[in-house]
């Protein structure tokens, strides 16, 4: 079954939304962004969650020590990287669960995944400007040569209600990641999110 993540937890309404719906992981984001939390206000957040949902840390060219201090305040399963880190920088987790984002806009793009052959590959669109969450899918098509095999691949940029069924069926992901498609007005929005995880959930295996 395709694993889904929840991205940009802000309120404890999000937080509620999950804990009926249950999506596999939840993103709080600590990077410069519209959704970006304090590591106070995460922790507050992560200490409602259902434990059972796993609590994944977004982070974009970060100073390394304030990410160690991010996941000691707040208890992350996993760090996802949006910037330009390299796999050294990446190793320096030790055996943290990382899941490294590389934009996607052409064929060269596809070509980085061979620089992280240790890590969970999030495959997001390349957006001029915006490091992540900007709701813009890119070409799927671009991976049909890909070595899709190599390990994880979590699939996101402009997934919503209407297309991650196709989306899963074209990539076949090990999990799909999704922020600004189910939201409405910049916030999380529980219908969307649970039909779109109803739609992952019914989505040929
Ligand atoms: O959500 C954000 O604001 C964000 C900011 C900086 C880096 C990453 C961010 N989110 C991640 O971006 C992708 C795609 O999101 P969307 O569904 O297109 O809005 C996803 O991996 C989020 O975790």
């Amino acid at each position: 079954m395709t694993k889904i993540k929840v991205c940009g937890l802000r309120r404890p309404e999000d937080v509620a939304y999950v804990n009926e719906l249950k999506p596999d992981y939840v993103g709080f984001v600590f990077a410069e962004s519209k959704r970006r939390v304090t590591a106070a206000a995460a922790a507050k957040l992560a200490s409602g969650l259902d434990p059972a949902i796993k609590k994944v840390g977004i982070f974009v060219d970060e100073d390394p020590e304030v990410v160690r201090s991010i996941a000691e305040q707040v208890p992350l399963d996993i760090l996802q990287f949006h910037g330009h880190e390299s796999p050294a920088y990446l190793e320096s987790f030790g055996d943290k669960e990382i899941w490294k984002a590389l934009p996607i806009a052409t064929k060269e793009d596809i070509g980085q995944m061979a620089r992280y052959p240790q890590n969970t590959l999030l495959l997001d669109a390349k957006v001029s400007g915006a490091s992540g969450g900007s709701g813009v899918p890119f070409d799927w098509d671009l991976l049909s040569g890909a070595d899709l095999d190599r390990g994880r691949i979590v699939l996101a940029g402009g997934l919503n209600p209407d297309n991650v069924a196709q989306a899963i069926e074209k990539v076949r992901p090990f999990a799909v990641d999704v922020s600004s498609g189910v939201e409405t007005d910049g916030f999380k929005d529980y219908q969307k999110m649970k039909t779109f995880i109803e739609k992952v959930r019914l989505a040929p295996q």
